[in-house]
């Protein structure tokens, strides 16, 4: 395939612009076919029983991409083929039509070994069958020590993870999962997998990734882009809403937090109905009728006909600006159907330069003014009676009093926003100018979205739809909605259907265990998770001065294969620095410049950014204040069950202080 793209030549094209755009092309799909060694070209083969109907006899190599031969007929096929699907899907009571699977064992890229299954006559239902399964090869692909970011699992991927990775487009998904059980990998798989299988569609409206922070974006980032798909946007809650207020106005950023009770109300979805009736409440109802003078003659339209096609436009749900603009043509028709009266004979052209006349501009801007969204909040969060007009009924005194800035901001170029306050602009950005709705979205730790958080995410895929992972144990926000089917009514997605997933692939027996002792008291309503890995793990809890202890501590895990993180409570990272002082180290930050650092061997993670990542061996420093960093006791223990849900091998808790009652 490399020779044949290489020996294709632009020369045919008929003029510069076609041969510049066929270079382009021939570079990208040399791009694609470039040879990484160290990826294997398979890593499956399916072999289809005689009888089976479309493929049988075939004997098919599964790999990541599709590879066919001189003649074109294919060698390998594409692990998201239909004809792949048995690979994953096929068991002894459920054989798919398959008489062998293989599965092959690569080493950097050096075959190393095969496995083969072979799948009998489908036993009659109802006889006693023993399902056993059990793969050396993808034992070791589930034991393997972690180094760097994080990997594709195409060649292993279960047969409950298959299924949410392959629904239909046309359905949402929702999958709560325990730590470890694949969330964001099968999320990451279904964007690949919704790509191959309607390209056209999604390349033009698009497929977005929602993450919690910067690093994880960095530790998932590589993953797309191994399965060939460069085109999937990878983005945070926060990006996306500041990128709605600096669009807005160039000088406006997120600089300033709220206080928990505040951002709680201010991403309660009464704010979507506040909103509303701010924005809405900018109409002003005509006293005077419309005059627009032509030549000698000066047309008017009454008052009460002006309302009433405003009341028109409202009714429609027509957004702000759109329907502003409807009016001025509105208006512009009505003049046109007086001046018919009249026996003149104007064409579609003079609607338009009516519409476009001064007086009728004029009139719009005094019943229907131009709105502009960061404006509206800004007016909402320093003008006591502006904010009262809107959340009458709606908020109490004591809410609006919550809401309002200490200080009134001027402008919005230097308005204190938050995070939550920027979610508000998007809001009355949207409703005011509606926001174009992608393809297909994936939401990593929806857990973590307050209602308005949800509402922002649900409107970029109004016309698509979404995978929601999530797992209402690790929700660490004083704002998570707190249940599936609510947060999915506010996505707009009330309708897909909750998965759970259980079996935990990161964290070994022995740590997992010992982290759920804390469900009881952080989601007593979930199935507590189990392991699939083999090995048992190693916990070891040690009474100390962590401090103190923490050199040999770290010492010691160096000395072992695979990735070392060192999860302190955010108040203690510097203090950590410093008595590790000599040992290379990175510290996991959330801006740009301090991103996880995959080449160090040992990253010092705060608390506060440990969500989503996994380290072979984890020493955690000081539960009970990594517990007692967050606001209310349950925040700060399910803080506690992130960190403790970390490590791919051994955990090493380090504590001075007494250990919280559940893990005493
Ligand atoms: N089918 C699989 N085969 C091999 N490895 C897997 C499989 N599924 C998941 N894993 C591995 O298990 C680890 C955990 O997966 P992932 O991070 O997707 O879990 P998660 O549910 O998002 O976890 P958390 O809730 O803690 O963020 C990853 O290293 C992932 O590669």
């Amino acid at each position: 395939m490399r020779a044949r793209t290489e020996s294709l030549d632009s020369a045919a094209a008929g003029d510069w612009v076609s041969r510049e755009f066929l270079e382009a092309a021939f570079a990208e799909r040399r791009k694609a076919l470039a040879d990484d060694p160290t990826v294997p070209l398979f890593f499956g083969r399916v072999d289809y029983r005689p009888d089976a109907p479309d493929v049988g006899g075939e004997s098919l190599h599964v790999g990541r991409r599709h590879i066919t031969d001189e003649r074109g007929d294919p060698m390998v096929v594409d692990w998201r083929a239909p004809v792949s699907r048995a690979f994953y899907r096929a068991s002894r009571s459920e054989p798919l039509g398959l008489a062998l699977r293989r599965r092959y064992g690569f080493v950097r890229g050096r075959l190393t070994g095969f496995e083969d299954e072979a799948f009998g006559e489908a036993r009659p239902s109802g006889a006693a069958q023993v399902e056993d399964e059990y793969s050396a090869l993808l034992e070791a692909e589930i034991e393997r020590p972690r180094v760097g970011p994080m990997r594709d699992i195409v060649a292993t991927i279960q047969p409950e993870q298959d299924v949410i990775v392959r629904a239909d487009l046309s359905r949402s998904v929702c999958v709560q999962g325990a730590p470890g059980t694949g969330k964001t990998a099968v999320g990451l798989h279904r964007a690949a997998y919704l790509l191959y299988a309607h390209r056209d569609q999604l390349s033009r409206q698009g497929v977005l990734v929602v993450g919690p922070n910067a690093s994880f974006l960095r530790y998932i980032g590589d993953v797309l882009p191994a399965l060939g798909e460069m085109a999937v946007g990878q983005t945070t809650i926060e990006e996306l809403v500041a990128t709605t207020l600096r669009h807005a106005h160039a000088k406006a950023t997120v600089r300033g937090s709220d206080p928990a009770p505040v951002s709680v109300l201010k991403g309660d979805a009464r704010m979507a109905e506040v909103l509303s009736r701010a924005v809405w409440s900018h109409l002003v109802a005509p006293t005077e009728g419309l005059v627009v003078p032509r030549g000698a003659a000066r047309w008017r339209v009454p008052a009460y006909e002006v309302e009433e096609t405003i009341a028109t436009l409202r009714s429609r749900e027509v957004r702000y600006a759109a329907a502003r603009a409807m009016l001025a043509q509105r208006l512009a028709h009505a003049v046109l159907v007086k001046m018919e009266n009249a026996g003149d004979s104007p064409d579609d052209r003079v609607q338009d330069a009516v519409a476009r006349s001064r007086p009728v501009k004029q009139y719009v801007d005094a019943v229907w003014p131009a709105v502009d969204p960061a404006r509206v909040v800004l007016r909402l969060l320093s003008d006591p009676d502006f904010l009262a007009t809107a959340a009458d009924g709606l908020l109490s005194a004591d809410e609006q009093r919550l809401l309002l800035w200490p200080k009134p901001a001027k402008a919005p170029g230097s308005a204190p926003w938050s995070l939550a306050d920027a979610v508000l602009v998007d809001e009355a950005h949207d409703l005011v100018a509606r926001q174009p709705s992608l393809g297909h979205v994936v939401l990593d730790e929806a857990q973590d979205l307050s209602a308005m958080m949800l509402r922002a995410v649900g409107r970029r895929c109004t016309t698509g739809s979404a995978t929601v992972l999530g797992d209402l144990a690790q929700t660490t926000t004083a704002w998570g909605v707190g249940s599936w089917p609510r947060a999915l009514a506010h996505l707009g997605k009330p309708d897909a259907v909750v998965d759970e997933l259980t079996r935990g692939f990161r964290v070994p027996g022995e740590v997992i265990e010992y982290a759920a002792r804390l469900l009881p008291r952080i989601a007593p309503e979930l199935t507590p998770p189990v392991s699939v890995r083999r090995a048992r793990g190693e916990l070891d809890v040690v009474a100390t001065d962590p401090l103190g202890a923490l050199p040999a501590a770290v010492s010691r895990v160096l000395e072992r294969v695979g990735s070392v993180g060192l999860i302190v409570p955010d108040a203690l990272v510097a203090d950590v620095v410093r008595v590790l002082d000599g040992h290379p180290l990175a510290v996991v930050g959330t801006s740009d410049r301090e991103q996880v650092e995959f080449d160090v061997r040992l990253d010092v993670v705060p608390a506060s950014l440990a969500k989503g990542l996994e380290f072979d061996h984890v020493v955690l420093v000081e539960p009970a204040a990594i517990a007692a960093g967050e606001p209310d006791e349950v925040t700060g223990l399910r803080r506690l069950y992130v960190c403790l849900t970390r490590a791919v091998t051994s955990l090493v808790v380090l504590h001075g202080e007494p250990l919280p009652a559940a893990l005493r």
